[in-house]
């Protein structure tokens, strides 16, 4: 049994694995996650593995309290991946795209893959069906652009995800939310129709926090899984203990 931990810019999720049976996931925020994976560890005590992947402030020091009890380990540039990479600059590709990457790999083979994370960031990730990772896109994500409009005007309020009521925002919270909501689901879409336009088979693959929010509102019909980093995670430490 294992504990996936994906540290995102915003918030950690957690989630517990036997083989590949998903037992339950957890999200919390950073500054109480040794409490968190305390109370997680205590719950499964079957728990032999920690499995981390970082894009944010949180380091392996960390985690130094639990490898008393169990094992650690960050997924790092240098573990064993199914794909080739392609991307000019792979050692500052994002460890959570490399692993977003790789659940793709594995758990759709022979096929195109796009996977699209809304989280913090928009990431968007392409991996062929040669298994090669193309690249892909980071975009700001729907809370970001709620931010950003207020922290770069003198005059834009805060707002919080909300959904618009017409693509014609008729005030200012009104004009602010189909800015943000829209010009994000259309945003993805046009990528979708892009990625479509350019290859044959595809599966496309929508996770992150946002990701059920955004499902329902696109155009294109799509696979919206908000757990899809943590399989991953986990599919790729089965992939390394194969594989080292
Ligand atoms: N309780 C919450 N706290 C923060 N963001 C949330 C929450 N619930 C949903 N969200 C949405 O989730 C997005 C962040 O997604 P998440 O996958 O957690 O990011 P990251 O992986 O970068 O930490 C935000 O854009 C926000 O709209
Ligand atoms: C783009 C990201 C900030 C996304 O982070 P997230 O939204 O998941 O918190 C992260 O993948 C990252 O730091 N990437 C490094 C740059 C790159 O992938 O090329
Ligand atoms: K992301």
């Amino acid at each position: 049994m294992i504990v996936t931990v994906d540290v995102g810019n915003t918030r950690i999720k957690a989630a517990v694995f036997e083989g590949n049976t998903h037992l339950e996931s957890f999200v919390f925020d950073k500054t109480v996650l040794e409490k968190n994976i305390k109370n997680i560890l205590k719950k499964f005590e079957a728990i032999v593995s920690i499995v981390v992947s970082s894009v944010a402030d949180v380091e392996k020091e960390s985690f130094l309290i639990f490898e008393k009890e169990v094992e650690v380990h960050f997924v790092s540039h240098e573990d064993a991946f199914p794909f080739i990479n392609n991307y000019g600059t792979p050692k500052t590709l994002g460890i959570d795209r490399m692993v977003l990457a790789s659940g793709a790999t594995l758990l759709y083979p022979d096929q195109n893959r796009l996977i699209i994370d809304a989280g913090t960031c928009v990431t968007y990730d392409f991996v062929d069906e040669n298994n090669v990772y193309q690249g892909g896109a980071i975009a700001p994500g729907l809370r970001l652009r709620y931010e950003a409009l207020h922290n770069f005007t003198a005059k834009l309020p805060l707002l919080h995800l909300q959904s618009p009521e017409s693509y014609v925002g008729k005030s200012t919270s009104g004009s602010i939310h189909s800015g943000v909501v829209n010009g994000l689901v259309y945003e993805i879409d046009g990528f979708i129709d892009e990625y479509k336009a350019g290859c044959s088979k595809i599966i496309i693959i929508l996770t992150g926090g946002d990701a059920e929010f955004l499902a329902k509102r696109l155009k294109n019909t799509i696979f919206a899984n908000s757990n899809f980093l943590l399989e991953s995670l986990n599919q790729t430490f089965q992939y390394k203990i194969k594989n080292d």
